[in-house]
């Protein structure tokens, strides 16, 4: 009888698990559910090396474990339950990836940590980072010698240990490794070894003449692993690759400093911008007045689902936590926004005068402008939220109705754009529509605060980056200072500071997600993109700018936006908004 093959994500994800000392038996029920869940969508299972998948075991493991305590059952130690151990080893094992590219932590999923370069191979072939399926645009393509700048050299020194091996052939392993290589073998300097590589080789080997280096095989190698970490194409490794600049001294960084989930460089492939200067924070932090009541006591239990478990999209009704959003869950299972989201939100971009224009009697932005005389409201734009499961309620933390507070998944870039727009931020993989992409972070400000730094920041230092969290400003008649809030991602901020503005057909939506605070006057700002996004394209949001609006103190931009419904091209004397509503 013929036997079925098995499908090869599946034997990848028992091998990963098997890393983590998680036996394959453990791992099969797990994986079938997930992958019922998840509608066979692999992309949620395997992203963060496993750890939904990690995450589901641990959260059955921990439910066995409590089921025979109850039941008086359980014997094993008290201050660690063996799964326990296998979340440090996948924080250890996350860690590490930290400092791996894909290829790597592919090899590394395979239990093949280091590359060893056996003086023969060396000779015959050439030494290629594995690919990424994902980034196929990436990998297996030539290389050549002018890529390996001296930036590269730094990089890849900072990034691999180079190894000789008693045996002569070469270790090669990323820096993480370096623990587990010392004992077997004499680590020295990357030049030295690869001359005694070469000297070792050229002793044993150099009757057939054929060409042979192992620094060119290094260069590959390095070659490879730069256009796999920063998404690199071939045509800018070959151009100039001296005018490549990675964030930092030298070698390549992470601007979010590691406190994303994913890593996210900045390249600049034209010139010597300067570095943008801020600190990178991963969520919204009180600059001093904002008031922002976060409580357990403050969530209704009928504004929460205490009695849910599991992922509630997968429950027959939907639970409490639908009902902002009309009794219907926002998300697919798939973690995408559901279409009829998509179109109401891209409705209410497109044609705001549709929709309902709530003017405050006493509007906080003209109060801040001006306390003595406040000029009428110019009106907000009531917008739906969607409202994420919470810490009160009863289901898991891979409920389907929780994506915003995950955090950023995908592969993004922030890089030097050539329009004259300044950094810009792109995907680095294709993103479905409806993908949720990052949250707009910065400092929570009051209105006020905002208007006294503006009016104390001076005119070539504009904050460029506020917005308004005034969704919901109209369930109030007047609003305190304390409660109308907006985020400014001048000093401190994430990815999406460098989101730039596209009239009209931009590719994200910026959506208000109710998370923590039931009140509104605190929100998220959640962008999901409205289209499918291609690799490397340019992610861009419609800030909403009035550009014909010459009122307001700060001083707007020339858009440079390309788009075929650009409003913002410079007029003559015009001015106009650079502040955005979310
Ligand atoms: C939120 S920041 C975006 C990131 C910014 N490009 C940077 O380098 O940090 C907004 C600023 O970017 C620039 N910008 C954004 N979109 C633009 C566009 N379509 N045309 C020209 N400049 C743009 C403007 O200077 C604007 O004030």
């Amino acid at each position: 009888m013929a036997q079925r093959s098995v499908d090869p994500r599946v034997k990848r994800a028992f091998s990963a698990m098997r890393e983590l000392g998680i036996s394959t038996e453990t791992v099969k029920p797990v994986l079938k559910n997930l992958l019922k869940l998840y509608n066979k969508d692999w992309t949620l299972i395997e992203a963060d090396n496993y750890h939904t998948l990690v995450e589901a075991i641990y959260e059955l493991e921990d439910e066995k474990l409590r089921d025979q305590k109850r039941k008086g059952k359980w014997v094993g130690n008290v201050s660690e339950p063996p799964m326990k151990k296998i979340h440090a080893r996948l924080e250890e094992y996350q860690n590490l990836d930290d400092e791996e590219t894909d290829s790597e932590r592919k090899s590394n999923v395979n239990g093949n940590t280091d590359f060893v370069v056996p003086v023969a191979m060396a000779h015959s072939g050439s030494l290629r980072v594995s690919s990424n399926a994902n980034n196929s645009n990436y990998v297996n393509e030539d290389v050549t010698d002018d890529c390996l700048s001296e930036s590269y050299w730094s990089c890849c020194e900072k990034n691999f240990n180079f190894m000789l091996l008693p045996s002569g052939d070469m270790k090669i392993s990323s820096n993480s490794n370096r623990a587990a290589m010392q004992p077997t073998g004499f680590s020295m300097d990357m030049q030295s070894i690869l001359k005694a590589v070469e000297t070792k080789f050229l002793r044993s080997n150099a009757s057939d003449g054929s060409p042979y280096s192992v620094v060119n095989l290094v260069k590959e190698l390095c070659a490879s692993y730069l256009k796999q970490i920063d998404g690199c194409t071939d045509q800018c490794l070959d151009s100039d690759c001296s005018r490549r600049r990675y964030l930092g001294v030298e070698g390549c960084n992470d601007i979010s400093n590691g406190t994303e989930k994913v890593k996210i460089l900045l390249v600049d492939d034209f010139s010597n911008e300067p570095v943008p200067e801020f600190t990178y924070i991963p969520q919204n932090t009180i600059y001093q007045n904002a008031y922002v009541h976060v409580s357990l006591a403050r969530i209704a239990d009928d504004d929460c689902c205490s009695s849910c478990s599991g992922n509630c999209l997968l429950s027959q009704v939907p639970c409490a936590c639908a009902r902002e959003t009309g009794g219907e869950y926002a998300y697919t299972k798939q973690g995408l926004l559901k279409e009829e989201f998509l179109t109401l939100y891209i409705s209410m971009e497109l044609e705001p005068h549709k929709h309902y224009l709530f003017k405050c009697q006493d509007c906080p932005l003209e109060r801040a402008r001006n306390s003595c005389k406040p000029e009428p409201c110019k009106g907000h734009l009531v917008r739906k939220f969607i409202k994420e499961c919470w810490r009160k309620c009863g289901c898991s933390m891979l409920c389907g109705n929780r994506v915003v507070q995950r955090g950023i998944t995908r592969n993004l870039q922030v890089f030097l754009t050539k329009e004259g727009k300044g950094w810009g931020l792109r995907t680095l993989e294709d993103l479905p529509k409806g993908a949720f992409v990052c949250e707009y972070v910065g400092e929570i400000l009051t209105n006020m605060e905002l208007y006294e730094r503006n009016k104390q920041t001076d005119e070539n230092k504009r904050h460029t980056y506020p917005v308004y969290l005034d969704a919901d400003w109209g369930s109030e008649r007047v609003l305190k200072d304390e409660d109308a809030l907006c985020l400014d991602a001048t000093y401190y901020g994430n990815v999406a500071r460098f989101i730039n503005h596209r009239c009209h057909d931009a590719n994200l939506l910026a959506i208000p997600v109710e998370v923590e605070s039931p009140d509104h006057h605190y929100y998220h700002i959640a962008f999901f993109t409205k289209v499918k996004v291609s690799a490397l394209e340019e992610l861009t949001w419609d800030y909403g700018l009035d550009f014909e609006d010459q009122s307001h103190p700060i001083d707007a931009f020339e858009c440079c936006c390309n788009s075929a419904f650009c409003r913002g091209m410079r007029r003559e004397g015009s001015r106009s908004l650079v502040l955005y509503q979310g």
